[in-house]
């Protein structure tokens, strides 16, 4: 999309209700943009569906294999109508994609009961009290404006685009995809190298993203067991992607689904385990798959592979797991304490303008982090807004009300040896310097100061909240017509139209290493193979 098309996009995106989505949603968002979906690009109506094949059709061809539709509750749902665009953000309120409306349904409806066809142009009458708690669906086209600001492993998070000519580039004929690798054994590896060298395949060890945070290690450890998976490929025949994959369920219709997507990865063969999608093991699942395949339900390219011994004790790499992790001799008491060495607590408080790059970094830090195996409480302004802070408004009071509360939490991590990661604006000098001395006595105090001018910011606008204040819609807006006083002294500033994220992360991550608050080398390895 040209430039000056997302800048029109963004400008109208102000002026419209907006849709929050979840994690799975804005992982479909970002599937249907890419193009990994096709040849599904939008939000699917009723009529894109077809009609619901009864039970017993279901695993033949009569079922659309992609079922891709907005999930809305009726309280949200009564505030759309035919026709209407809304704004699609992240749950930091950043603007992804604007959706034009053309059908709401209730699926628990019977057809004559049926919401009116996306053909009429009137508005719908939606939900009345007793309906308030369900869910409707909705469908349209959608145009986008933004990528989802993903800072963990950017190296890893590859477009079906650049992954399918993946193969050509290394000269080799065609690509196995490995579906949930982190869980495969080694022995299944070995397996899958022998085929990939029989049939001149590049393996592609899949990650599902699964909407986990990356303050989550569950996501790190995947990684690191996917990264030590690729010593057991010749070099330049195996490769790491992390997919913005939800799992949406354990059936028949979730593997169509993974199937679809990784053939729009490049994939020409697939191995997974069909007990992963109730098909049954050994030779039951294998005679599943390949009637999957005969009913012409992939795509003809595609051939799954199932008869590899894939998971289970013996062999696998996860028999390793947990031997050699840092700290395992140190008792469980002196960690409580912080005194084990490299797990000292700390506070990365950070502060900035809306838009300077706060919570960027900070996500990119807590991901960071994560790789090196620290948990980490992120406690970004949005998300606390959201959660501990939802009452409050920005006058001066409830600021700083909401600075200590953050502050407290931040507090409390610290003393128990944790990182806590703190984005607000925090405009106000006084206040954090009493967040200041809630913490330095429980561990290291970061202040980090995201210093970026206010005409970057207003120019990236991600949430189009400058064009309002300026429009006079949100009045006491931070910069515009409500004060941020700089901090004079802070530990770290960094001015994000000058710095990247991953020095802006790596200068932040030294000074934690030289406080004590992380152990051992950062040495993690960063190649594009990962
Ligand atoms: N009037 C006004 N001023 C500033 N910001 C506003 C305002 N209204 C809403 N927002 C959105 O709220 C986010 C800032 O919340 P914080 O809790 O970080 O603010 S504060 O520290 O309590 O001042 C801020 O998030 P960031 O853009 O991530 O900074 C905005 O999205
Ligand atoms: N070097 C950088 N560091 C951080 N953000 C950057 C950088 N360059 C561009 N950006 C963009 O600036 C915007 C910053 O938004 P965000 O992180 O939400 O700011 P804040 O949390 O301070 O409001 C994002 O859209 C991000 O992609």
């Amino acid at each position: 999309m040209s430039h000056e098309r997302a800048r029109a996009l963004k400008q109208e995106a102000t002026r419209l209700e907006s849709i929050s989505l979840t994690a799975a949603q804005l992982c479909d968002i970002e599937l249907l943009l890419t193009g990994a979906y096709a040849p599904v690009t939008r939000l699917m109506t009723r009529q894109d569906l077809g009609p619901e094949p009864a039970a017993s059709q279901i695993g033949r061809v009569a079922r659309p294999q992609l079922q891709v539709f907005l999930e809305v509750n009726a309280a949200s749902a009564s505030k759309l109508s035919l026709g209407q665009r809304v704004v699609l953000r992240d749950d930091e309120g950043a603007m992804l994609a604007v959706l034009t409306i053309e059908d709401i349904w209730d699926p628990r409806m019977a057809a004559k009961d049926a919401l009116p066809q996306a053909t009429e142009a009137t508005p719908q009458a939606l939900p009345t009290p007793e309906t308030e708690a369900r869910c409707l669906r909705v469908g349209g086209s959608i145009e986008g404006i933004g990528t989802p600001g993903r800072h963990d492993y950017p190296e890893l998070r590859v477009t079906p685009s650049w992954l399918a000519e993946e193969p050509r580039r290394r000269r080799l004929q065609r690509m196995i995809l490995v579906d949930s690798a982190a869980e495969l054994t080694q022995t299944a590896h070995q397996a899958v190298a022998a085929i990939a060298a029989e049939i001149d395949a590049l393996v592609v060890l899949q990650i599902a993203d699964d909407g986990l945070q990356p303050t989550d290690l569950r996501l790190h450890r995947a990684v690191r067991e996917c990264r030590e998976a690729l010593r057991q490929y010749p070099a330049g025949r195996a490769q790491l992607a992390l997919l913005p994959l939800v799992s949406k369920g354990n059936d028949v219709h979730e593997l169509l689904r993974r199937a679809a997507v990784y053939g729009n990865y490049g994939a020409t063969h697939c191995i997974l385990d069909p007990r992963d999608y109730g098909l049954g093991s050994g030779a039951e699942g294998s005679a599943a798959l390949s009637k999957l395949s005969a009913e012409g339900l992939l795509k003809t390219s595609m051939t799954l592979i199932s008869s590899l011994d894939l998971t289970g004790p013996a062999g696998g790499l996860t028999a390793d797991r947990g031997a050699g992790r840092p700290h395992a001799s140190h008792s469980r008491g002196a960690r409580r304490s912080g005194r084990v060495p490299g797990r000292r607590g700390a506070t990365c408080f950070f502060t900035g303008l809306s838009g300077a790059g706060k919570s960027t970094v900070a996500r990119a830090l807590a991901a960071r982090l994560g790789q090196l195996d620290r948990t980490v409480s992120l406690l970004d302004g949005d998300i606390i807004r959201k959660h501990l802070s939802s009452e409050l408004t920005f006058s001066k009071e409830h600021r700083d009300l909401n600075i200590r509360r953050i502050g407290y939490v931040a507090s409390e991590v610290t003393r128990h040896a944790g990182i806590a990661i703190c984005a607000p604006i925090a405009p106000y000098r006084i206040t954090r310097a009493t967040v200041r001395g809630m913490i330095e006595s429980l561990g290291e105090f970061l202040e980090i100061h995201v210093s970026t001018p206010i005409q970057i910011c207003e120019k990236r606008d991600p949430k189009g909240l400058y064009a309002k204040a300026h429009a006079g819609l949100i009045k006491d807006f931070t910069g515009v017509s409500d004060p941020y006083e700089e901090p004079e002294h802070p530990e770290i500033a960094i001015d994000t139209s000058q710095v990247e994220v991953e020095d802006a992360v790596a200068r932040i991550v030294a000074e934690l290493r030289a406080r004590g608050c992380l152990h051992g080398s950062d040495d993690w390895p960063q190649t594009a193979a990962g």
